[in-house]
């Protein structure tokens, strides 16, 4: 009787991979034409006020589009993003589109949700994996400057989603990123992607508010210091001599300044 080495290694199971690899052929299938990634990046722009009393600068949120030169689509707006390559990861896709956008290595970049209507894309069944970015102003603006090619753009919110006319089913992605970043802003700490290290407890809420218009909290400062399951967000910020530091940048009377800390709070809707 001959004996194979397989046989030897005892390991039948791998004569049929060996087949299904051999008699598999992935060009029977009908396959993707592409899948690019879409990146809906936000900053929130920071105007300070020509006022004579100090009061908080104004704050926006916005996006950046940029406006599409060729077919499909042409001349409109549309959200960064290009196709993935078979070497990288769609995430990995998405970090060199920032990247090569903005020059922001790094920074808050999570994943949004698959867009894959069939017709979405003219060109063919292309399907699209969103994310969406938080980004410094600054790093938007020097990208704005310094593409005379491109037309890039930064939109409010609003005028994007109403008044735009946008490319594929951009606006459904903007509208779905905008809920997200909403949930993200009541129920997460990610307004510390919007603040400077330390700020007062007055700059924390317009944060909140310019994204998310309706939170009214009326006790909002006495809430967020002494509620129990808030506590050990946020730690007043000491000198070395642990002296309480403050500033009076935006108001009349020195307010406490904070900073967040690492601490992710386990949040329900129950209590
Ligand atoms: N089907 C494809 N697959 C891979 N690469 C492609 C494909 N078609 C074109 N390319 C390459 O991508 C380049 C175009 O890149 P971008 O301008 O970045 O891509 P864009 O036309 O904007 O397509 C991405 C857009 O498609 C939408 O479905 C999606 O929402 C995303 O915004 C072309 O120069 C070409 O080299």
């Amino acid at each position: 009787m001959k004996i194979s080495n397989r046989m030897l290694c005892g390991d039948d199971k791998m004569n049929e991979e060996d087949k299904g690899q051999e008699s598999y052929n992935a060009k029977k299938y009908r396959t993707p034409d592409g899948v690019p990634a879409d990146i809906v990046m936000f900053t929130l722009t920071k105007r300070e006020r020509k006022t004579v009393t100090k009061t908080l600068p104004i704050r926006e949120l916005k996006v950046m589009l940029i406006r599409r030169k060729s077919w499909p689509y042409a001349g409109m707006w549309a959200l960064p993003g290009g196709f993935c390559q078979e070497s990288e990861s769609i995430y990995g896709a998405a970090k060199r589109e920032l990247k090569e956008e903005t020059g922001v290595d790094g920074g808050h970049l999570e994943y949004l949700g698959v867009y894959s209507t069939p017709g979405r894309d003219p060109r063919g069944w292309i399907i699209s994996n969103a994310f969406f970015a938080l980004v410094e102003e600054s790093a938007l603006e020097q990208r704005q400057a310094a593409d005379d090619a491109e037309e890039v753009g930064m939109f409010g919110i609003h005028e994007a989603l109403d008044q735009l006319e946008l490319a594929f089913d951009h606006r459904e992605i903007i509208r779905d990123a905008y809920v997200r970043i909403q949930q993200k802003m009541l129920q997460t700490t990610i307004a510390k992607q919007f603040l400077p290290k330390h700020f007062t407890l007055s700059e924390l809420y317009q944060v909140i508010q310019t994204v998310v218009p309706e939170f009214k909290e009326p006790n909002f400062i006495r809430k967020i210091t002494s509620t129990r399951s808030r506590q050990g967000i946020l730690e007043e910020v000491r000198d070395e001599m642990g002296k309480k530091l403050s500033s009076n940048q935006y108001s009349q009377r020195s307010a406490q300044l904070y900073m967040f800390t690492d601490e992710i709070p386990l949040l329900s809707i129950y209590t």
